[in-house]
């Protein structure tokens, strides 16, 4: 898989050098690029924004400049087809909320473009632009909160997907149960040595060795901690899948 993430602060994204991003962009598992925008300006100044018409504070992101950038990025400046199928996200407070299931689906595209905003955005005809030429755009938020620029976002994105992609994470079965995951649950609480900590005990059921009984317990305690904490994700599970749970194992 590619991703490319165009931004004027490259360097935000130099933690994708380390540890299980930076590695698998070592094993040649993930091919990510970053560009800096201004390398598409034809000023001195490198000018990548300017006054936003009708009015308001702050400066809005030029579409000329983002233009060239994401033509030479998508690989429309040829005459040829881009192979494959891409992806332009757009992080933005205003967008659709980034989920799993959409993160999922982000990890089997063949390649992802992630254009990062500052300022009050960008004009909104980039956007516009490139769904209108038949480009899969994404404008998608992190969350109710709002960020100095989308290269946050697209640190959160690139390891949310690369994580998915296959030989990334060495136990793929750890991507089953974790929260958000397949079972569309929050993780069951995890315990390790000692036994006994601070006072605290580990629950003795996980000392029992009966791993049919551990599996009914943390599907149980998975379940409380969805109900508890995520309400609104309950309504969502398979009630068949509920009734499983209850079953002697
Ligand atoms: N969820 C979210 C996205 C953002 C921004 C993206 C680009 C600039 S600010 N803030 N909050």
């Amino acid at each position: 898989m590619r991703i490319d993430v165009v931004t004027i602060f490259p360097g935000y994204l130099d933690a994708l050098d380390l540890s299980l991003v930076g590695k698998a962009r070592r094993d040649g598992l993930l091919d990510l690029r970053v560009h800096d925008l201004r390398d598409w300006t034809t000023d001195r100044h490198r000018t990548v924004d300017d006054t936003p018409f009708g009015g308001g504070a702050g400066m809005v992101m030029r579409p000329d400049v983002w233009g060239r950038a994401l033509d030479d990025v998508l690989g429309r400046t040829g005459g040829g087809d881009p192979a494959g199928r891409q992806v332009l996200l757009v992080p933005t407070p205003s967008g659709e909320r980034l989920t799993q299931r959409t993160v999922e689906d982000l990890a089997t595209v063949d390649q992802l473009v992630l254009a990062c905003g500052r300022y009050e955005g960008i004009d909104a005809r980039v956007a516009e632009h490139y769904a209108d030429a038949g480009v899969e755009v994404r404008e998608f938020s992190l969350g109710d909160y709002v960020l100095n620029g989308g290269e946050v976002a697209a640190l959160v994105v690139v390891e949310a997907v690369a994580r998915l992609l296959p030989g990334v994470v060495g136990n793929p079965q750890s991507l089953v149960e974790e929260s958000h995951g397949a079972a569309g649950l929050l993780e069951y609480p995890v315990y390790t040595k000692p036994p006994a900590w601070a006072g605290r005990e580990v629950p003795e059921i996980l000392l029992s060795g009966h791993h049919g009984n551990i599996a009914r317990w943390r599907r149980d305690l998975a379940l409380e901690r969805t109900a508890e904490r995520r309400p609104d994700m309950v309504g969502t599970l398979d009630p068949a899948d509920l009734d499983r749970r209850d079953r002697a194992v």
